[in-house]
């Protein structure tokens, strides 16, 4: 195995070219037989394996610095930059982070997750360099998904303005995670089939064979300025960024020569890759919306699994069905279709759906536009991917109550994503919104009744859900709710725990057995019910708060300011996750680390003088 003898990028640089090949094949298999075992981000990686071995030969890493849009598609990347031994251990407990991450090895260039930031932080290390006055280079890996986002955009305008020494590598396999939207993304793919383009583009290759660097210079100017011609309408031209481009980004001998010409030249300039997602596995080249982040699968005979009926599931059937009997309903996701659970409603309301691309900041202010006119915008976003629509939320929606009903999904701990995209500030940066409302469904028929009652009440209100399966509810059921209001679940003598959506599990579990400690549903968040609030501390009632999200300015803290607004005083221990980023690894393991599990709230009603009597439940 030549993978055996790479324990670093500068390994690459004495290898053959087929020995680079075999070492393209060797990673490949690593990655499939690793993501069979874990899961993961599998097809974005296979198809950037020839790229990052390229990049690893002709670039210096750690000196230079290599940045990986989103980093779900660098596994190639860490295992040769000093991790293959522990490549194994990839987004499980303890292990390596499944994205790139600047405390885990000194090559990793940026801590990510999130899409289209690595443009800015690129342009950031250049200009930090230059005013440093160093020397190295800083390349950009972005993919075509990740450059519909705002941030990407917009960082370009500023590069092609600063005219510094940077290469960005546009990494084009024509999809996001389902295939990719926009009228770049529309452009791109007419531009390579101009016969004029893909003519250039041989000679291109021609010229270059065997050309010194210097020469190129000269050759890649007078091309340029006959490009230029050609090149009218190309937005990089327009934005003073040089642009080279489409080449083939599995050919890695024809890589390896572009890259070391590239590098030479001065000033922004943009490399455009074609690659295929998903490459040299068969099933994931086939469909690599499915395998874009797969589950565990058997490797030799790869299928897909059932990841159960989820929450996004629930949700997506819910809004189907309502958008069939009210044609004002607008549903818009910003490049999440399959994860936020819309793919039946897409195909069922093709004409009521619109897919942003990666823009939560677009896709806010879409919907306050359409709310504004008269339609009944739902928004499906992440609660971690929503935080870049903040701005929008307060300025666009929630000052004129424009009605926008955010679907928030995946709140609380994610799992195998780890710190970028657990869901765990909503409840805190929502709740500070004036006009905003947040509730949290218990189930998937608290769920229908809170998301059809919602499009009712016409206003800015997230209803907030976990990464996590539900019972199915039959089509048609239509649950009504007392809006506002919150409900007992559990009668209790002395005490009660309030908590929401996950975590009543836990609530209702550390009070089983136990007649003194009652459970509420605290399904809305803002406002708190607070008639009932009031009631419970009048009676004398003791309160544990339990919430899947950050403790401070969480819903307890809520229901502390609740109190104290209202003048009363009850004794309440505000059980959340703590003033730390949680990684990846086992939900049910952070849940407990953080102490908001069963056994922290049983801790937790002890510490009131309500010890669980665990005595009945151990008899059984
Ligand atoms: C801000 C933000 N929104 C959404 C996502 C979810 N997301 C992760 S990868 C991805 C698609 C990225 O497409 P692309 O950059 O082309 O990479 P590919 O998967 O095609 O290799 C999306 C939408 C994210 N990571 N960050
Ligand atoms: C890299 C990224 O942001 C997405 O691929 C994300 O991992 C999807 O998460 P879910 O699996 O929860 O949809
Ligand atoms: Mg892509």
């Amino acid at each position: 195995m030549i993978l055996d003898t790479v324990n670093s990028p500068q390994d690459l640089k004495t290898l053959t070219q087929s020995e680079l090949l075999e070492l393209v094949g060797e990673l490949r298999s690593e990655i499939i037989r690793v993501c069979a075992q874990n899961g993961g981000h599998l097809a974005s990686s296979l198809g950037a394996v020839e790229l990052i071995v390229a990049l690893h030969r002709v670039f210096d890493s750690p000196r230079d610095r290599i940045l990986f849009d989103v980093g779900h598609q660098a596994y190639a990347h860490k295992i040769l930059t000093g991790r293959k031994e522990v490549f194994h251990t990839i987004r499980q407990e303890g292990g390596i982070s499944g994205f790139t991450k600047v405390s885990e090895s000194e090559h990793d260039a940026i801590t990510v997750g999130h899409a289209s930031t690595s443009l800015a932080n690129a342009l950031g290390m250049a200009i930090a360099r230059d005013t440093l006055g160093q020397d190295y280079h800083v390349v950009a890996v972005i993919g075509d998904g990740a450059f519909t986002g705002g941030m990407a955009l917009a960082a370009m305008n500023v590069i092609g303005g600063q005219k510094r020494k940077l290469l960005t590598i546009l990494n084009d396999n024509e999809m996001s995670i389902s295939e990719n939207v926009g009228a770049l993304n529309r452009y791109f793919k007419e531009y390579q089939t101009r016969k004029w383009v893909q003519d250039t583009q041989k000679w291109g290759k021609q010229v270059l064979e065997g050309i010194s660097p210097k020469l190129f210079n000269l050759v890649d100017r007078a091309k340029e300025a006959a490009k230029l011609m050609l090149h009218q309408e190309n937005p990089f031209y327009a934005w003073g960024i040089r642009y080279v481009g489409p080449v083939d980004g599995h050919d890695l001998p024809g890589l390896i020569h572009i890259l070391e010409q590239i590098k030479e030249l001065d000033g922004p300039t943009l490399l455009h890759i074609v690659t295929q997602k998903g490459k040299g596995y068969g099933v994931a080249e086939e469909d690599p919306i499915y395998w874009h982040g797969p589950p565990g699968f058997n490797p030799d005979k790869p299928e897909k699994v059932s990841k159960g009926y989820s929450w996004s599931a629930a949700f997506g059937d819910a809004i189907t069905e309502l958008a069939s009997s009210d044609p004002k309903i607008f549903v818009i996701t910003p490049a999440m279709r399959e994860g936020s659970g819309l793919v039946r409603y897409s195909q069922t309301h093709p004409e009521r759906y619109l897919d942003t691309g990666i823009a939560e900041d677009v896709a806010a202010t879409v919907a306050a536009g359409m709310g504004l006119r008269g339609l009944k915008p739902v928004l499906a976003i992440y609660s971690t991917f929503m935080q870049r629509a903040y701005d929008q939320i307060i300025h666009d929606i929630a000052i004129e109550k424009v009605p926008v009903v955010f679907a928030v999904d995946r709140a609380g701990i994610v799992g195998g994503d780890g710190a970028t995209h657990n869901g765990v500030f909503d409840i805190a940066y929502l709740r500070t919104v004036p006009n905003l409302q947040i509730a949290a469904p218990k189930d998937a028929y608290e769920l229908r009744a809170m998301l059809k009652k919602a499009l009712e009440l016409q206003a800015p209100i997230a209803l907030r859900y976990p990464r996590d399966s539900v019972e199915k509810v039959p089509e048609g059921t239509w649950p009504s709710i007392e809006w506002g209001r919150w409900e007992i679940l559990k009668e209790g003598r002395k005490a009660y725990i309030l908590s929401f959506g996950k975590t009543l599990k836990y609530a209702l579990e550390a009070a089983l057995d136990n007649p003194e400690v009652g459970v509420i549903n605290a399904r809305f968040l803002k406002p708190l019910d607070q008639e009932m609030l009031a009631q419970l501390a009048q009676g004398g009632y003791k309160l544990v708060t339990v919430e899947d999200h950050q403790r401070m300015g969480g819903f307890g803290s809520a229901v502390l300011e609740s109190l104290s607004g209202l003048g009363l005083q009850a004794e309440v221990r505000v059980l959340g996750l703590q003033d730390v980023f949680y990684d990846h690894g086992s939900i049910a393991r952070m849940h407990a680390e953080a102490g908001i599990d069963a056994a922290s709230i049983r801790a937790a009603l002890a510490e009131l003088g309500l010890p669980a009597q665990m005595a009945l439940r151990d008899l059984r």
